[in-house]
């Protein structure tokens, strides 16, 4: 049986978020480091962050429990996302973050995204601190 047309494609969600979203330049991110107001929020998952390495200091918020931790009305919800701080979510590429951050903002949670993801990050010189897996038990 042939399966269904989209009614859109995953380039046009990420450029339609794009255009309604804060992005943050990478150079401008690196700087922000030491701003303790912000946070910046890493929605790869574990594996990924287990391989390539991550942001010092970056919160860990997998992409999937998104909606459900910055919800202070849901059982889940993260205290972090509580603080009145500044927050720059970031995946891979920008592709997720970018998505996840029209989201937020359908939620009334201010975000911002970093542009060209961790990827750029790591081609630009922005530090990464490596993620011992998990010792299973
Ligand atoms: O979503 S992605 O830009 O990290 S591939």
């Amino acid at each position: 049986m042939p399966r269904p047309a989209l009614t859109t494609t995953v380039a046009a969600m990420v450029e339609a978020a794009r255009a309604r979203i804060e992005e943050i330049e990478t150079e401008d991110a690196i700087a922000m480091m030491e701003d303790a107001d912000l946070v910046f929020v890493d929605i790869r998952d574990i594996r990924e962050r287990q391989r390539d390495g991550v942001i010092p200091g970056s919160f860990h918020c997998p992409r999937g429990m998104l909606e459900f931790w910055v919800d202070p009305a849901s059982p889940y919800f993260k205290e972090v996302f509580g603080q009145d701080r500044r927050f720059v979510f970031h995946c891979a590429s920008g592709w997720r973050s970018a998505l996840s951050a029209a989201l937020l903002q359908d939620m009334g949670f201010e975000a911002a995204h970093l542009r060209h993801g961790f990827s750029d990050w790591v081609r630009k010189g922005g530090p990464v601190e490596s993620l011992e897996p998990r010792a299973r038990g």
